[in-house]
């Protein structure tokens, strides 16, 4: 697919080929892959998938995977545009369900762990697999479900550490690599909250959407497993921009442990603000 964004006559022909492989082909394909170029803003595409009706008739968007070339994406990463350009390379990162490093064989130890470290600070979320000349399992990058209600729970893997890699509540040992991405940092990052405790649903709803409405066009997605006052329990939620999914969860086990884990990927995020609103959640 082209350059740049996608303009509304290429979505519309995204969304004409779509339609005819399904008339013509359907039975001739499991899965669909869009290869985007390196200058593409994945939002459009993404957005082609939630919210055209024909398609989402038809097809389902099973998640984006991103191939980082470890040797010289660094640079581009880094590249600071103008306030109102975006940084391709940043967002492909930031939208990512999964992250494959690619041509590790080409840095060493040092600047591969920067740049793990930097694009988790983008992107929390995305499970990271490294490649040389891209060789990964097929399933790291088809069946992801990164849309899927019933697949949060495994999409949502934050444990303490790393939750400590996410904010400045540091204590092991790499504070100063972290402090330093800090400084450097695009504006687009990851806030992740893991908390023990139980929701009220309608508190949260009532903030999801106030957030939504406020942030959409910089809330790029979001995901979370929470312990609420209702149903089983356990609800699980995940939204891009301003399109936010929610539906209870499988129920708690008795001896299990409720921990609430968020993860937001977006622009300029306010994290205290983020973190303040989730406790005024908790009953
Ligand atoms: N050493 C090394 N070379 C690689 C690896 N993967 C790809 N290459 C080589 O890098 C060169 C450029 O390939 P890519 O970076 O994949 O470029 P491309 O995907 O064809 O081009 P774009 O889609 O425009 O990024 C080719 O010669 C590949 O053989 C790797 O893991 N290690």
């Amino acid at each position: 697919m082209g350059r740049g964004s996608l303009s509304l006559k290429m979505r519309g022909d995204l969304v004409k080929m779509l339609l005819k492989l399904v008339k013509e082909k359907r039975e001739k394909f499991d899965h669909i892959v869009i290869e985007t170029t390196g200058l593409a803003k994945p939002s459009p595409v993404i957005e082609t998938f939630c919210s055209d009706e024909l398609v989402s008739r038809h097809v389902k968007l099973d998640g984006v995977v991103t191939m980082v070339d470890c040797k010289h994406s660094m640079q581009h990463l880094n590249e600071v545009k103008p306030r109102w350009v975006v940084n391709e390379a940043v967002e492909q990162v930031a939208y990512a369900d999964r992250i494959i490093l690619n041509k590790i064989d080409l840095v060493n130890d040092i600047e591969l762990d920067m740049l793990t470290r930097k694009i988790k600070l983008i992107n929390g979320m995305a499970q990271i697999k490294q490649a040389k000349f891209g060789v990964v399992d097929m399933d790291f990058v088809l069946g992801v479900g990164g849309y899927d209600l019933e697949r949060i729970e495994s999409e949502v893997q934050l444990d303490v550490d790393h939750e400590a890699s996410h904010h400045c509540e540091d204590g092991h040992g790499h504070h100063d690599g972290h402090h330093h991405d800090h400084t450097h940092d695009s504006s687009v990052t990851s806030v992740s909250i893991v908390s023990e405790g139980m929701l009220d649903l309608d508190e949260v709803n009532d903030w999801l959407e106030r957030l939504v409405d406020e942030k959409g066009d910089d809330l790029y997605r979001m995901k979370g497993v929470i312990s609420v006052n209702e149903s089983t329990g356990r609800y699980v939620l995940q939204g891009v921009h301003s399109m936010l999914d929610g539906c209870p969860g499988k129920p708690w086990g008795p001896n299990e442990k409720r921990i609430n884990k968020l993860v937001f990927i977006g622009r300029n995020l306010d994290e205290a603000a983020l973190r303040k609103a989730f406790k005024g959640c908790l009953i």
